[in-house]
């Protein structure tokens, strides 16, 4: 719809009913489940929690709801008030980082009745008003229920705070170091020094901190901020869907023993349900060698029989000097690329590529982002489009996607990429696109030999 034949009052209307239809659609998904959405006041988990469990129209769904909700209510609010509710989020997560820190929600595990804000401050030696006032901005914003005066409980949100829950420690890694890079943005792109530079050396982060992002984790005296890290990236695993990985492409097609090499892996952490599900693939987890210690540890506790079977292999790599190893069946690299300028992505590659066999396969798993503008020529593109009047790459419903690529952009000057980035970047370095398989939050772009 041409933008100046746009009304606001048709747009309210069909929002109020996008949003009206949308969730009778959801309350028929639970109800075919045989299940009740659980209320945001319980702390119950519940049966599509995890995005694996979500059917394709189940996330349709709330991806529709999230962006019809959004774009009313800044339809119908004035413009300041959006603007500087908007400006004021960075209040959240420093209250968020404080109540992680503090251990509020572990403190609160069995208490549904909750605790009074004075125990909860003293556990954490913190001050009691203090902590009072940041549990209750939280609670507004749904996360924490203020169920008397000054007494706080958890419910579905706050359970995510829990220590042993890992979006824990993704919370602590996005409210502490990225935050802080995050204060320097606008510095960083206007110093003559940094503004116009693509390393990782030039970036935000860097002016946070003093260090780029992996010197700093690798850095000995940040090993307790580096295992945080760690367990970020099984957190944030979790949340984007990491167990869609053996749902998402044909693996039952591929033949015994066919090895998967995951390049840069961390701990292997993403394709640890792929070789649950299907025992007859071979990994090989590729790291700097500090990572690979951390890796070790976490396959023999969660995945001991792969480690005695010798079926998951170790081995240190620098992979912008060094190829990994020769003639694995699958290459895979997941999140990897967004982490660097194009002109270190194509070593990566060029690495891989030097590495492959004739019939290796290049898989990237990477987020594939949208322009923002209904039908364009690039015909990839116009794949999964909303329906009017939201915005064509669903606004809000999947607003992450950006925020990751302006989080890349300050940690490591690295970027999220549109599909035709990828494949540019790939058909550089000698390989040929085969398909984009859809996985949901993120894409599967597989490649082979060109
Ligand atoms: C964003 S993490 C992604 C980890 C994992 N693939 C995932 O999806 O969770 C990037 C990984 O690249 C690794 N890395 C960074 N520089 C590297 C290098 N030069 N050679 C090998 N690995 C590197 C980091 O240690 C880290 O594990």
């Amino acid at each position: 719809m041409p933008v100046a034949s746009r009304n606001g009052n048709t747009e309210v209307i069909a929002l109020a009913n996008l949003i009206s239809n949308t969730a009778q659609e959801i309350l028929s998904e639970y109800s075919k489940a045989g299940q009740d959405i659980p209320s945001l006041d319980s702390t119950d988990s519940g049966p599509f929690d995890a995005p694996e469990k979500i059917s394709v129209g189940l996330a349709k769904a709330i991806r529709t709801i999230e962006a019809a909700c959004a774009q009313l209510a800044f339809t119908v609010a004035s413009p300041g008030h959006v603007m500087a509710n908007k400006v004021l989020e960075h209040e959240e997560p420093a209250c968020m980082l404080v109540a992680v820190n503090a251990k509020v929600a572990d403190h609160l595990l069995d208490k549904p009745e909750g605790l009074h804000v004075a125990e909860l401050a003293e556990k954490a030696n913190l001050d009691a008003d203090k902590l009072g006032r940041i549990l209750r901005l939280l609670a507004t914003k749904h996360c924490f229920r203020e169920v008397k005066p000054n007494v706080f409980a958890n419910n579905r949100l706050s359970m995510q705070m829990v220590s042993t829950n890992t979006v824990s420690s993704y919370i602590g890694h996005i409210a502490d170091e990225s935050v802080k890079g995050g204060s320097y943005l606008n510095e960083t792109l206007t110093d003559p020094k940094t503004a116009f530079s693509t390393s990782a050396e030039d970036s935000a982060f860097r002016r946070a901190h003093g260090a780029s992002l992996f010197e700093f984790y690798n850095s000995p005296a940040n090993s307790e901020i580096n295992d945080r890290f760690a367990q970020a990236l099984v957190g944030w695993g979790n949340v984007t869907g990491r167990a869609m990985l053996p749902r998402i492409y044909a693996w039952e097609n591929v033949s015994e023993n066919a090895t998967l090499c995951d390049v840069g892996g961390n701990k292997g952490h993403m394709i640890l349900d792929l070789m649950k599900k299907y025992p007859k693939l071979k990994a090989v987890i590729q790291d700097l060698p500090t990572v690979l210690k951390q890796a070790k540890e976490y396959w023999a506790k969660e995945n001991p029989q792969a480690v005695e079977k010798q079926r998951v292999e170790f081995v240190p790599i620098d992979f912008l000097k060094e190829p990994p190893v020769p003639n694995c069946d699958f290459y895979y690299l997941r999140h990897i690329l967004h982490d660097w300028p194009t002109s270190d992505c194509q070593k990566i590659l060029t690495n891989v590529r030097k590495a492959m066999g004739p019939n290796s396969r290049l898989l990237i798993h990477e987020f594939v982002l949208q322009h923002i503008v209904r039908n364009t020529s690039e015909g990839a593109e116009t794949v999964n489009q909303a329906p009017e009047p939201l915005l064509p790459n669903y606004g809000m419903g999947r607003v992450r996607l950006y925020k990751q690529d302006i989080n890349m952009m300050l940690l490591c000057n690295g970027k999220e990429r549109t599909l035709q980035e990828f494949i540019e970047i790939a058909e550089q370095t000698g390989f040929k696109f085969e398909k984009l398989w859809d996985s949901g939050e993120a894409g599967l772009i597989e490649f082979t030999i060109a």
